[in-house]
């Protein structure tokens, strides 16, 4: 069983205009709303192509409702702790001739909350997949994810990691079988702005020699590129096609990645054009690709 956590959970409000000008009463054209969160997205587009992945972290308020509401929805198979103050965040997505995003902070999650979720984490099997995926609110300690990954060593749970700085960093030496940073987040825990193929390669081997299993930079209309456990670099550039809206693209590629890993029982090559796949899927359409898109791009991969 894949679990999937999202610490910070958010309503994803999603508004297109042709021009966004900051500083100015902007107009949206076209505005939706939807469930987001990292976490939550991966285990919806799994759910999308058939594997089951049950959804843990917090929600909070109405916010933290709907979130929930439209979860279940969409399929989502939720086990989502209440909490008895503030509100699950509201993420707001511009998407004009570029996109822009407010992300809001989060809850304070109080501790026997957060021991709860401990519980529930404690409770996985042997073979079982944890997910971390996304930022944490602000009032919970920095090495959250390096507690969470120290109390799954030695357990035979594979677990992955979709954060950014300190949170990705610090987990890293607990061996995850995956990390998927983008290309900004991977120069950013080097303090570095990489450019070409070979200054991504020497910053993921890095990630590799300091304990990552596999490492997938996900390069937004570029593709990605995979250094796997089994000392092999692959290279795929992203098919072609319309950006609709990219928010998800990098959650699904997680989605398709692990589901990609499973079906062709252990295949990095498959894993990776399934991860693409899924990826690009998403990004071609408003929200969460479903299996027929994901599996009509594969095809032309
Ligand atoms: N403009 C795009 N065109 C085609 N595919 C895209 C585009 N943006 C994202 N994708 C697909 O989604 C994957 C993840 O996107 P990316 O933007 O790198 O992740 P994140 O959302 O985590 O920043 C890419 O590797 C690619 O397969
Ligand atoms: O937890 P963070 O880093 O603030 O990110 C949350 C946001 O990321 C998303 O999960 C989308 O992530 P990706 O575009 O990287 O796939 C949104 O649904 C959500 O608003």
């Amino acid at each position: 069983m894949i679990y999937t956590v999202t610490f910070n959970p958010s309503l994803d409000y999603v508004v297109h205009m042709k021009k966004f000008a900051a500083g100015a009463i902007n107009r949206a054209e076209k505005e939706t709303i939807y469930p987001g969160g990292k976490g939550i997205n991966v285990a919806l587009v799994l759910g999308n192509l058939h594997i089951p992945a049950r959804m843990l972290g917090f929600m909070a308020g109405f916010t933290g409702q709907e979130i929930e509401r439209l979860c279940e929805e969409n399929g989502g198979d939720c086990d989502f702790i209440r909490l008895d103050k503030g509100y699950s965040r509201i993420n707001m997505k511009i998407s004009a001739e570029e996109e822009t995003a407010v992300n809001g902070m989060g809850p304070v999650i109080p501790k026997d909350k957060l021991k709860q979720l401990m519980k529930q984490i404690e409770a996985l099997d042997e073979g079982d997949t944890l997910v971390l995926a996304g930022s944490i609110p602000s009032t919970l300690p920095g090495d959250m994810y390096e507690q969470i990954l120290k109390r799954m060593e030695f357990r035979h749970i594979r677990t992955v990691v979709d954060a950014t700085g300190d949170l990705l960093r610090n987990v890293i030496a607990y061996r995850p079988f995956l990390i998927k940073p983008n290309q900004d987040e991977l120069g950013e825990l080097f303090s570095v702005v990489l450019h070409r193929d070979e200054e991504i390669i020497m910053c993921a081997k890095r990630l590799q020699t300091m304990g990552a299993r596999n490492v997938l930079v996900s390069l937004g209309g570029d593709g990605a590129l995979l250094l796997g456990e089994d000392g092999k670099i692959y290279r795929r550039p992203s098919p072609q096609g319309r950006l609709v809206n990219s928010v998800g693209a990098g959650d699904s590629m997680v989605a398709g990645f692990l589901a990609g890993f499973e079906a062709s029982g252990g295949s990095l090559e498959e894993a990776l054009k399934w991860g693409i796949a899924a990826g690009s899927a998403t990004a071609f359409q408003d929200w969460l690709a479903g299996e027929k898109e994901i599996k009509k791009l594969y095809k032309t991969l």
